[in-house]
C-alpha cells in the first residue's frame, strides 16, 4: 500500500492555522490531524487530547529524552511537540496527515522528511496579524508583543517551504490549500 502523504502547516500566531485546519478537515474528512503535546496551560474550551497534550514540564521532557517527539521547540516560554508514533503510524497506514506547527518544528520534520509537504500561512498584512491575535482574546498584551516580534523572524524563514498561501478569506485559504493537496496527490515523482 503507498504511504500516506505529510503536510506540514506553519505561520506565524493568529495568521489563522487553526481555523483553516478546522476547515479543511470539515472538508476532507480523510485528512487525519496531529495532536501536538505542549506545557502550555490550556485556554478556556480547550480539551487535553483533542486540542493538545497538556504536559507538566517534567512529562514533556520525558518525551523528548525517550524520542517520543518527532519535532520539538521553544516558543514564547513554552515546550511544543509533535508525537511521533501517531505520525508514522498514519503514514504507514496510507493516510494523509497534516501538522499545525511553528517554523523552528516544521525545520526540524524537513530534515526527518524532506519529502513532505511545506505550507506557509501568510496573513495579509502585519496589522491584520496583530488584529487577529487580540481579537481572538486569548494573550495578555506582553505575550501579543512576542508572538509578534517572533512572528516577523518566522515569515523571513519561508523560503524554507514549498507553498505560500495568504488566508484573507477563510474559505479562499481552503480553496488553496485543497489544491495543493490534490496536486501533490498528481505528483509523478516526489
Ligand atoms: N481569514 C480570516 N479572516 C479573519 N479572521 C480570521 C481569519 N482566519 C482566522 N481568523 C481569526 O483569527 C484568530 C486567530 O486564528 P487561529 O486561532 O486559527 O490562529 P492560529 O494561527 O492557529 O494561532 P496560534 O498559532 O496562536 O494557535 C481567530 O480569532 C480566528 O477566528
Ligand atoms: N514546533 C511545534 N509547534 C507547535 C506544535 N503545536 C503547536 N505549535 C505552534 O505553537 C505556536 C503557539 O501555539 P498556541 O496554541 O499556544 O497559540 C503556534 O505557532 C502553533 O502552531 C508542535 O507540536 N510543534
Amino acid at each position: 500500500m503507498a504511504k500516506g502523504l505529510l503536510f506540514i502547516l506553519s505561520g506565524p500566531s493568529g495568521v489563522g492555522k487553526g481555523t483553516v485546519c478546522t476547515a479543511l478537515r470539515g472538508k476532507l474528512s480523510e485528512l487525519v490531524y496531529s495532536v501536538s503535546a505542549t506545557t502550555r496551560l490550556p485556554r478556556l474550551g480547550e480539551e487535553d487530547g483533542v486540542n493538545y497534550f497538556f504536559k507538566t514540564r517534567e512529562q514533556f521532557l520525558d518525551m523528548m529524552q525517550n524520542d517520543q517527539l518527532l519535532e520539538h521547540a521553544e516558543y514564547v516560554g513554552n515546550y511544543y511537540g509533535t508525537p511521533r508514533d501517531f505520525v508514522e503510524r498514519t503514514l504507514e497506514s496510507g493516510n494523509d496527515i497534516i501538522l499545525e506547527i511553528e517554523v523552528q518544528g516544521a525545520l526540524q520534520v524537513k530534515e526527518k522528511f524532506p519529502e513532505g509537504v511545506f505550507i506557509f500561512l501568510l496573513p495579509p498584512s502585519l496589522d491584520e496579524l496583530k488584529d487577529r491575535i487580540r481579537g481572538r482574546g486569548t494573550e495578555n498584551q506582553a505575550t501579543i508583543d512576542h508572538r509578534m516580534s517572533v512572528a516577523v523572524d518566522e515569515i523571513n524563514l519561508m523560503e524554507h517551504y514549498d507553498y505560500a498561501v495568504v488566508n484573507d478569506e477563510i474559505d479562499s485559504a481552503c480553496k488553496r490549500i485543497e489544491s495543493i493537496i490534490v496536486a501533490e496527490h498528481c505528483k509523478v515523482k516526489r
